[in-house]
């Protein structure tokens, strides 16, 4: 019988790569409601050795693209990993594996509405799911995202893919007090060598939070996201939203909403229902303080003035601006540059295709 030497034991390794989509959440009306994953991708590869040295080693993580001049590498304080260890914690494993290596390459820009957060956060829980071994169902994994991003848009969209509606679960009194514990509590940012107090009873996730279903989505339907070269936190973005509502402006957003979500499964898409069905009065109004030029570029920008055009609107908490269309897609980023221009505001675009959701590779 042959026996390996003991050094070939030490290069097994378990690895694996979670793959997380771009989102756009609101798409005008749906505020807090619906999302739609897009082609822009975080990708985790992840490595570990099977039988580590004895020494404990904390994780290593690498990351390249956009953010990586910003995000922290200490796993104990970067958002995806505090999340994979809350999903561990929940489960009774209070560390890492030991020699945990994470290389992030990352498509998505932060803060700029297109759900880099979101996507972070599904990335977190997934790690966790995998490395605890978990096997937790989609439906748990959303509980868990819930626990950390509190609206249900983007993390719905990025785990499950394509044109997503989804709603939050009244909870009755225990329940909603273990969902309302501050995120600072969730996650808290414990240092690998805090010895004693590993928080192994962080507050667990009450079960079926969150609710959702996918719509039908028009394959000839385009995503052009005009992205301003300046960051806008969501945190910052619904800080200028009211509290309160007229019955008006509510009824405004639901009749839309209620068309659109069958509108962009349609083909052919129809320019006339969707421009109007894209209108917002509940958040966008509010934001324009923050995105100069936002109501300049969405009134400016229609499907008479841009054939193929279907329909325009703030991108999640922006400052990006999400044009949905057929074909023209250069001459709507275009105008869109100009009118951004007059307003000292400089943006890049891309036009994205409509994406499958989060995915492991082993
Ligand atoms: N891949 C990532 N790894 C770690 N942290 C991230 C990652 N992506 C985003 N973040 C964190 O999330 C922050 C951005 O979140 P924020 O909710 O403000 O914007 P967004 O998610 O890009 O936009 P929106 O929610 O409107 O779509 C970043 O500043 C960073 O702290
Ligand atoms: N629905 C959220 C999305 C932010 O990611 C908002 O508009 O604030």
């Amino acid at each position: 019988m042959w026996l390996l030497p003991r050094s070939n034991n030490l290069m097994a390794t378990e690895s694996f790569t979670i793959l997380v989509p771009a989102t756009s959440a609101n798409i005008g009306p749906g505020f807090d409601v619906v999302g739609l994953s897009l082609s822009l991708q975080l990708t985790l590869s992840v490595k570990y050795p099977l039988s580590p040295p004895p020494e404990y080693l904390a994780p290593v993580i690498t990351f390249s693209g956009e953010g990586a001049d910003e995000v922290p590498l200490d796993a104990y304080k970067n958002l995806t990993t505090r999340v994979a260890l809350y999903v561990l914690r929940c489960h009774g494993i209070p560390i890492f594996p030991s020699h945990l290596a994470i290389h992030v390459e990352n498509e998505i820009p932060f803060g700029r509405g297109l759900g880099s957060s979101g996507a972070a956060v599904i990335a977190g829980v997934l790690l966790g799911n995998e490395l605890g071994h978990l096997n937790l169902p989609k439906e748990r994994l959303l509980d868990f995202a819930l626990m950390v991003e509190r609206h249900p848009d983007n993390v719905t969209a990025a785990l499950i893919g394509g044109f997503v509606g989804s709603y939050l679960k009244e909870l009755d009194g225990q329940a909603s007090e273990a969902a309302s514990v501050p995120l600072s509590e969730v996650l808290p940012e414990y240092p690998p060598d805090a010895g004693e107090d590993w928080g192994l009873n962080p507050p667990v996730p009450p079960l079926g939070i969150g609710h959702y279903v996918r719509f039908g989505w028009s394959e000839n339907i385009k995503a052009v996201a005009i992205i301003p070269r300046f960051e806008l936190s969501t945190a910052k973005a619904r800080e200028v939203l009211p509290t309160q509502y007229s019955r008006k402006d509510v009824v405004f957003n639901l009749q839309r909403l209620a068309v659109l979500t069958t509108a962009l499964g349609q083909t052919p898409p129809d320019p006339d229902l969707i421009y109007e069905a894209m209108k917002d009065r509940i958040h966008q109004q509010y934001r324009k303080t923050l995105i100069p030029g936002l109501p300049e570029v969405t009134s400016s920008i229609t499907p008479a003035t841009h054939p193929g055009l279907l329909g325009i609107c703030l991108s999640g908490a922006g400052p990006t601006i999400l044009a949905l269309a057929t074909h023209g897609f250069e001459a709507i980023a275009e105008d869109a540059r100009s009118i951004f221009k007059k307003f000292g505001i400089e943006i890049d675009w891309k036009v994205l295709e409509i994406a499958t959701g989060c995915a492991v590779h082993r």
